[in-house]
């Protein structure tokens, strides 16, 4: 069984992972929290038999602990999270949203020296869903583009990590960069045609829907996705640690890991 490490072990999707985990084959043997939580020290599973694991900080996780660590804490916690796991030589697959361009270079140069993920969103679906955007999008360049995005209200960021990677999954289709195509959050004013623009909407326990719209006079296409249910995410990210534990250094996506590029390519 694969011993897992998990990073926000407390907050909605680490405890969507420990619920889980046994199901998916792996063993939780280190659940981390952040050095003010109030569950530090608490037993990860209520019932007696499973008591063994506890809430730790970061600094108590000792070498062979883990196999490998999934991250679902928050940005902040970005920097001392890729240093643990260099301290105990373990991939990490990082699964945080709201990450700065200077967060993903450290990714970037992480990946140099050890096995490092990044999903904004670890559902098999959305991952097919940025090639489906991609390819669309290609196909109908002059369209404009419009990704909608509804969470729960608890959620800090916005556009959710998931809708500006289908952004910028929309805007490598047509041979760009988001920032050259994207029209922002759009509110009031003219648009211009072409390009991508976001809609939010938070309200209370909406777990996660993206709609990718592309329209031109007379006709819309418009691409949904629909999560109801978290175990969705904590599937797909022990599938990617399972599979990020035997890969050589590197910066890898979930679509690295399921090998869609490939598969599309033969289909298309
Ligand atoms: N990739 C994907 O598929 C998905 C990604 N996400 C993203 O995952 C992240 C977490 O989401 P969610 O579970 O809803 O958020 P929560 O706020 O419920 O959980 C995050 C937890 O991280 C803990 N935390 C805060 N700081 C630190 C730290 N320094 N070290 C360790 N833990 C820390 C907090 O708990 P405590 O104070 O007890 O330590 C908090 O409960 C978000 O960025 C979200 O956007 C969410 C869903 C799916
Ligand atoms: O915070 C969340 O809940 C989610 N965050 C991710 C994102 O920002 O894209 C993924 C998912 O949609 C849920």
């Amino acid at each position: 069984m694969m011993k897992l490490g998990i990073l926000g072990a407390s907050g909605r999707m680490g405890k969507a992972v420990v619920a889980n985990a046994s199901r998916l084959h792996a063993t939780v043997t280190a659940a981390v929290v952040s050095e003010q939580s109030s569950r530090y020290g608490e037993p990860i599973y209520p019932n007696a038999a499973e008591a063994g694991v506890r809430f730790q900080h970061a600094g108590e996780i000792v070498l062979h602990q883990t196999d490998v660590l999934i991250d679902f804490s928050l940005p902040q916690a970005l920097e001392n999270n890729i240093a643990l796991a260099q301290r105990l030589g373990v991939p990490l697959v990082v699964c945080t949203t709201g990450l700065s361009e200077g967060q993903h270079e450290l990714l970037a140069q992480a990946g140099q020296s050890m096995p490092v993920l990044y999903a904004a969103n670890t559902s098999v679906g959305i991952t097919l869903l940025r090639q489906l955007v991609q390819l669309t999008s290609a196909a109908l360049p002059d369209t404009d583009i419009e990704i909608f995005e509804a969470h729960h209200s608890a959620k800090r960021d916005g556009p959710s990590g998931t809708a500006v990677a289908l952004g910028e999954s929309a805007a490598a289709g047509r041979g760009k960069s988001l920032s050259e195509l994207s029209a922002g959050v759009r509110g009031d004013g003219l648009r211009e045609t072409g390009s991508i623009g976001f809609s939010i909407m938070r309200a209370a326990d909406i777990i996660g829907e993206h709609t990718v719209l592309f329209a031109h006079a007379g006709e819309r296409i418009e691409l949904t996705h629909r999560v109801s249910n978290r175990q969705i995410f904590a599937q797909g990210a022990v599938q990617a640690a399972k599979w990020l534990k035997d890969q050589p250094a590197g910066l890898y996506s979930m679509a690295d890991m399921l090998q869609l590029k490939t598969l599309l390519k033969q289909l298309i």
